[in-house]
C-alpha cells in the first residue's frame, strides 16, 4: 500500500499548485465582474463544465461533476468575498442594535396564562403583555411595532405550520427564542368527580391516555387558558380542564393532578418577531428563508455551504409558495453569529445566489433548564 499512497502524495502535491492557480484566475474573474457590476454566479458557464468533465470522465463522470461543483462553490464564495458581500446585510451588520432597547408593547395569540404568556415573560420579564385571538394579528400588531412571541414547534406535535407560514408572508426578525416546558394539569372549579374535559384539541391528544383509562369526555377548547377561564366561571359540577398550573391558579381552579400530559418531556418552542433587527455580539443562533429552483441537487448545494463552513443546521422546514404548485419556501436555523466574517460572507454568498431570500435574524435561545 506504502507505494500507492506515495503515488497520492505525489498526486496530490501536483492537484494543489492546480487548485491553487485556478483559484487565481477565479479571483482575476471576480474582479472583472465587480468591475462590470455583474453577477457572481454564472449558471450557464458552470453547466457547461460539468457537460465537459461528465462527458471526459467516462465511467466517473458522476465523481468528476460532484468534484467540479463542489470547486465552483468554494469559487464563487472567493469572489463573494472579493466583492466584498452584500451592501445592505453588510450595513445591517454593522449598524443594527446590539442588544433589544426597552420593549414596548409585547403581543401574543390567546389569553393571560396561556403558555404563549408564559414564553413572553421569560423573553421579555416586566413587559406590557396584549392578547389577540388570532396568529395573524400578532404579525399585524408587530408590523405597527409591537414585539410578538409565537409558537414554532412542539417536541411531541411537531412544527406549527400556520405560524410557519406568517413567518415567511411577513419576514420580520427574529429577535429571541426560548422553549417551555408543557406541563398539563388537569383542574376542575372544585374538588370531585370530574365526568367532562374541556381543552385545545392538541392539550387533549397530549393527555389522551389519562383521558381515556378514567372515560372522561372530552370537549374542543379554542385554547387551554380560554378553557380554564370557562370552567371557571361555568362552575358546572362534574367539568374538568386540561391546563398549565399557571393558567389554573390564575383562574382559581382546584388542581387535582399534575403532570399528566403522555409524554413527561413535553416542550414547545416559541420566537420573538420584531420589525426592527437586533443582532447581540454573544447571539448564537441564525435564521433565515430562501426558495430554490427546481433543479436536481439545489437543496444540497446550499447545504454543503454550511456543512464546508462548519455550521451546525438545526432545523429546515418547507412551506408551499402559496398560489404556485409545489414551489417551495425553505426556512432553516444553523448554529452561528453574523459578527463572524466568515459566516457573514457565507450569508452575503446565499444572499446573491438564491431566490427570495431573507435573513431572519440573528438571536440566543433560553432554555428551559435555565427556569430551574
Ligand atoms: C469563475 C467564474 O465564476 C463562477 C465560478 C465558476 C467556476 O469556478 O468555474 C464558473 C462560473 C461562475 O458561477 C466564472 O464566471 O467563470
Amino acid at each position: 500500500m506504502a507505494v500507492e499512497r506515495r503515488e497520492i502524495d505525489r498526486i496530490d502535491r501536483e492537484l494543489l499548485p492546480l487548485f491553487l492557480e485556478r483559484m487565481g484566475c477565479v479571483e482575476r474573474v471576480g474582479e472583472l465582474k465587480r468591475q462590470a457590476g455583474k453577477p457572481v454566479r454564472n449558471a450557464a458557464r458552470e453547466q457547461e463544465i460539468i457537460d465537459r468533465v461528465s462527458r471526459q470522465a467516462g465511467e466517473m463522470g458522476q465523481s468528476a461533476a460532484e468534484f467540479y461543483r463542489a470547486i465552483m462553490a468554494i469559487s464563487r464564495d472567493r469572489e463573494h468575498n472579493l466583492m466584498g458581500g452584500d451592501p445592505d446585510l453588510l450595513e445591517l451588520e454593522q449598524r443594527a442594535n446590539r442588544e433589544l432597547q426597552s420593549p414596548g408593547k409585547v403581543v401574543c395569540q390567546g389569553v393571560r396564562g396561556a403558555y404563549s404568556h408564559q414564553a413572553a415573560e421569560r423573553l421579555f420579564p416586566g413587559a406590557e403583555i396584549g392578547f389577540v385571538p388570532e396568529f395573524h394579528e400578532v404579525f399585524r400588531e408587530v408590523s405597527e411595532g409591537a414585539l410578538g412571541v409565537v409558537p414554532v414547534e412542539n417536541s411531541a406535535a411537531g412544527s406549527v405550520t400556520a405560524v410557519y407560514d406568517l413567518i415567511l408572508k411577513y419576514r420580520f426578525y427574529i429577535v429571541g427564542a426560548v422553549d417551555i416546558r408543557v406541563e398539563h394539569c388537569l383542574a376542575a372549579a372544585a374538588p370531585g368527580e370530574i365526568t367532562r374535559v374541556l381543552s385545545h384539541p392538541q392539550a387533549l391528544a397530549q393527555c389522551s391516555e389519562l383521558l381515556s383509562r378514567e372515560g372522561y369526555e372530552t370537549e374542543d377548547y379554542s385554547n387551554t387558558a380560554a378553557a380554564a377561564k370557562a370552567v371557571a366561571e361555568s362552575r358546572e359540577p362534574g367539568l374538568g380542564v386540561i391546563c398549565s398550573e399557571d393558567a389554573a391558579r390564575r383562574y382559581g381552579l382546584t388542581i387535582l393532578r399534575r403532570g399528566v400530559q403522555n409524554v413527561r418531556n413535553n416542550t414547545t418552542r416559541f420566537v420573538a418577531v420584531s420589525r426592527e433587527a437586533v443582532l447581540p455580539v454573544d447571539a448564537s443562533k441564525i435564521s433565515l428563508c430562501f426558495s430554490l429552483p427546481h433543479t436536481t441537487g439545489s437543496l444540497h448545494s446550499v447545504l454543503r455551504r454550511f456543512a464546508g463552513s462548519g455550521l451546525n443546521l438545526t432545523k429546515i422546514e418547507s412551506r408551499p409558495l402559496p398560489g404556485r404548485s409545489f414551489e417551495y419556501d425553505f426556512y432553516l436555523d444553523f448554529t452561528g453569529c453574523i459578527h463572524d466574517p466568515s459566516t457573514l460572507n457565507l450569508i452575503c454568498a446565499l444572499k446573491a445566489e438564491l431566490p427570495r431570500f431573507s435573513f431572519l435574524g440573528n438571536y440566543s435561545e433560553l432554555s428551559t433548564e435555565e427556569e430551574i
